[in-house]
């Protein structure tokens, strides 16, 4: 109905007869066409677009939306914080990408003070103020301060040190960041070069920045909010390196937040996207022999006495890396909140857009029921449940490993070790892919800003990088399965998430007895594929690297790297089927809810099992004609789940606010929204543009003038 041709020609001849006007200042015909836009909004405001595909749902959505969220506990809570934020003025967001970089730096700190100044008033509980910082969903200073800062004085500092600095930073008395990285080493931890070199005479450590490549860079918050940070340095005492610990250091005035003396820093420059990351100031930090007392050094695992002397508490000294497990598995968790977005979109807007099908002028295709666009998009789906789960399930193995080591228990370190840089890994490098197979599944209209999707590429993309570069995180993972199959000969047995290996005699023999399209819906079936996948690959790897005899084991692994990453990832997408599979075992209550969770379970398992179906072959646990099967029978999946698409996306229960497109609204109202969203641009603030006068009117004119005198 938008697409009428007559208005669109008025428009354009009074567009070019027009001079320069402001946006209040319409000329008629965008008023007309625009006023009737806001009507067929609001007329439209009651209309579901999307009623008839809701009607279609073969389970209960409100009893979906438990088992996403966890507990009908944490449905209230997080509704209740993201209609606080989508009712809010200073929350909006839906012009970001339009703001430059210094306007948009500026609305984060409007939006991070507003945000606690809304969290003191209403009293809200840690778990709500968490909620309702998510869902103001733009990264900032904040992040790394609750995130990182706190995180890391928690793990690290002594009862007097947290004594001391924690009530300063849970009242944002001072503001936080975690300084780590520098411009010659990020993901060699043991290569950073800054300096903290006790100083007896004074009882400080004296905090320098020896060469260029020491620079801290990098660090989010750093670049203009923190006042303090958290840095990791070099101990230097008695002339001897210590390697690397952390200390607090204060950079900034408390009065006038200018730089202290013996510091220099700032912003690191724009990143990639508009709006987007730019947000945060992540920054370079120098230090020029800045002394600090010596009690800021970070000393729960080792200290500095009076004297000098080093002192090692009897602890492994990779507790030093606590932080960043601490957010690798909160990573995950984002990893399904930022994959749930995308597809949530995807699937609504697909829903509604049609293409082709009809020959004599009837309706159209919902681009939804192509078979291609099921397949691209419902693996996504199922993969944000399955991401869900396995987040949970990494959470409670974080909260049980913690009170292990409480306990000086260090037996499972390993375990999370492995199960959060794995998991991170794997989790993060599909979800920035999915994202940017949302934005082409939602056709051109997926490249406007206003789709959400662009800037929430932007966003996410970089979590492959941090907290551990994915293919870094991916070898650490490999490393630790070579080392459990060496322990296999011996006879250890391995634990946790790798008991599986202990099978080892089974699983290098077993043959599926998959034999029809059904048989692949036993998760037995897919259980054992997938171990066999695993282990195989693994063991195949080990046996090479021990082939190769005449090299050091070092050089070997070196040499064999990108299978061991392909092993790794077998083995993280093993412990995601199985989480996933244990979830579904779980009593869950509401109508087809269960039926659904399996259906989904099934569909990532089998879609997984037929991306990598060169890696089952190869290594003989299924034949073609299984691999076939699978295939199969993952096509009876995906139109098992298409009823059911657009009320399973309902169920992660995201507002208009939140997911932040036009596309992905809940009622479907699409077109009309587009139209209108076009109008805020700046560039059509003015019918004829600015530059007109300069550039477009002479080069047109002296044609004009070329084509006269022909
Ligand atoms: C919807 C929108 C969502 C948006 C989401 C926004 C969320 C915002 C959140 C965050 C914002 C971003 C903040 C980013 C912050 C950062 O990036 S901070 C910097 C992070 N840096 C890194 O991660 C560096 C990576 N490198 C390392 O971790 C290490 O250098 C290493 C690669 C692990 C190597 O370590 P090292 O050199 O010490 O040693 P190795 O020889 O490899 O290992 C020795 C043994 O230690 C074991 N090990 C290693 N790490 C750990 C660990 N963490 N825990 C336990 N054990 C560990 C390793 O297995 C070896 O064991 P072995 O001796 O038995 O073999
Ligand atoms: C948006 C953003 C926010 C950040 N926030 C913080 C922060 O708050 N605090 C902080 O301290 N840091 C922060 N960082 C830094 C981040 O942690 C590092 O960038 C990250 O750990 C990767 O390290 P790198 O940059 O040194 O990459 P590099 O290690 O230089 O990676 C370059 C390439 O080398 C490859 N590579 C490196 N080592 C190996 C190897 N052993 N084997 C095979 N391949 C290898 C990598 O796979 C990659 O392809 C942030 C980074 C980004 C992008």
């Amino acid at each position: 109905m938008w697409r009428g041709g007559s208005n669109t020609r008025t428009c354009k001849r009074r567009f070019f007869s027009s001079p320069t006007r402001s946006r209040h200042h319409r000329p008629p015909y965008i008023c007309r066409l625009h006023s009737r836009g806001s009507q067929h909004l609001k007329a439209m405001a009651e209309v579901d677009h999307l009623a008839a595909e809701r009607a279609t749902a073969r389970f209960d959505v409100e009893e979906m939306k438990v088992a996403w969220a966890g507990s009908r506990h944490a449905v209230h809570v997080a509704d209740r914080m993201a209609r606080l934020v989508a009712s809010d003025p200073v929350f909006r967001k839906d012009n970001r990408t339009m703001l430059s970089r210094k306007e948009l730096f500026k609305d984060t700190l409007r939006k991070a003070a507003h945000a606690w100044k809304r969290i003191v008033e209403l009293r809200l509980t840690e778990e709500e103020a968490d909620l309702l910082r998510q869902y103001v969903d733009q990264p900032g200073y904040v992040d790394l301060h609750w995130g990182m800062f706190v995180p890391a004085i928690k793990g690290q500092g002594t009862e007097e040190q947290q004594h001391k600095w924690l009530p300063l930073a849970y009242k944002f008395q001072i503001i936080g960041c975690y300084a780590q990285t520098e411009l010659g080493h990020g993901s060699n931890v043991q290569g950073l070069e800054t300096t903290a070199t006790f100083d007896p005479k004074t009882d400080e450590f004296v905090i320098h920045s020896p060469t260029l490549t020491s620079s801290k860079w990098w660090p989010g918050g750093l670049g203009k909010a923190s006042t303090h940070a958290v840095v990791y340095a070099r101990l230097i005492t008695e002339g001897k390196d210590y390697g690397i610990h952390g200390f607090i250091v204060q950079l900034r005035s408390l009065e006038d937040h200018s730089p202290l003396p013996g510091v220099t820093l700032g912003d690191i420059g724009g990143k990639f996207g508009s709006g987007a990351y730019n947000s945060m100031d992540n920054g370079v930090l120098r230090f020029d022999h800045v002394r600090i007392p010596r009690d800021q050094m970070l000393m729960r695992l080792s200290q500095v006495t009076r004297e000098g002397k080093y002192v090692h508490s009897n602890v492994p000294k990779q507790l030093l890396y606590g932080t960043m497990v601490y957010v690798r598995q909160s990573i995950v968790a984002d990893a399904s909140k930022a994959l749930s977005r995308a597809v949530c979109i995807a699937v609504r807007y697909s829903a509604v857009r049609k293409q082709f099908g009809s020959q004599d002028g009837g309706p159209e295709t919902q681009v939804l029921n192509y078979k291609t666009q099921q397949s691209r998009l419902f693996p996504l789906l199922a993969s944000a449940y399955a991401f869900r789960f396995v987040g949970d399930w990494l959470n409670w193995l974080y909260t049980d490993v913690t009170q292990k080591l409480e306990a000086k228990d260090f037996s499972t370190l390993q375990e999370a070790h492995a199960c959060t840089a794995g998991l991170k890994a794997v989790t993060t490098s599909v979800t920035a892919d999915a994202i940017e197979e949302c934005r082409k599944l939602c056709g051109g209209h997926g490249y406007l800003n206003s789709s959400g999707l662009p800037e929430l590429f932007a966003v996410y993309v970089p979590a492959c990088t941090y907290e551990g570069d994915n293919v870094v995180l991916l070898l650490q993972v490999a490393r630790i399965l070579m080392k459990t199959v060496s322990q296999l000969a011996s006879g250890k047995q391995p634990v946790g998430t790798m008991a599986y290996m202990g099978k080892v005699q089974y699983l290098m023999q077993c043959k599926s007895a998959v034999s029809s399209a059904e048989d692949w819906l036993n998760p037995d079936a897919i259980q054992e594929a997938f171990e066999a996948r695993a282990l195989r690959m693994a063991v195949n790897c080990a046996q090479n690297i021990s082939q190769a005899a005449s090299q050091e084991e070092a050089a070997g692994f070196y040499e064999r790297s990108p299978d061991l990453l392909e092993a790794a990832v077998a083995h993280i997408q093993l412990i995601i089927v199985t989480k996933f599979i244990e979830k579904v075992h779980q009593e869950i209550p509401g109508h087809g809810v269960k039926e659904q969770l399996q259906a989904l379970c099934n569909v990532y398992a089998l879609y997984i099992l037929h991306k990598h179906l060169g890696d089952f072959l190869a290594t003989g646990c299924i034949t073609p004609r299984q691999g076939a099967l699978a295939n199969e029978q993952l096509g009876k999946l995906y139109a098992q789940v298409r009823p059911n698409a657009v009320a399973l996306v309902d169920a992660f229960n995201y507002t208009d606010h939140y997911l932040g497109s036009v596309l992905g609204r809940y009622d479907g109202d699409v077109y009309p929204a587009l139209y209108e969203e076009a109008w805020k641009d700046p560039l059509n603030e003015t019918v004829v543009p600015e530059g007109y006068h300069e550039y477009l009117r002479p080069l047109i004119k002296q044609q004009q003038l070329k084509l006269s005198r022909l």
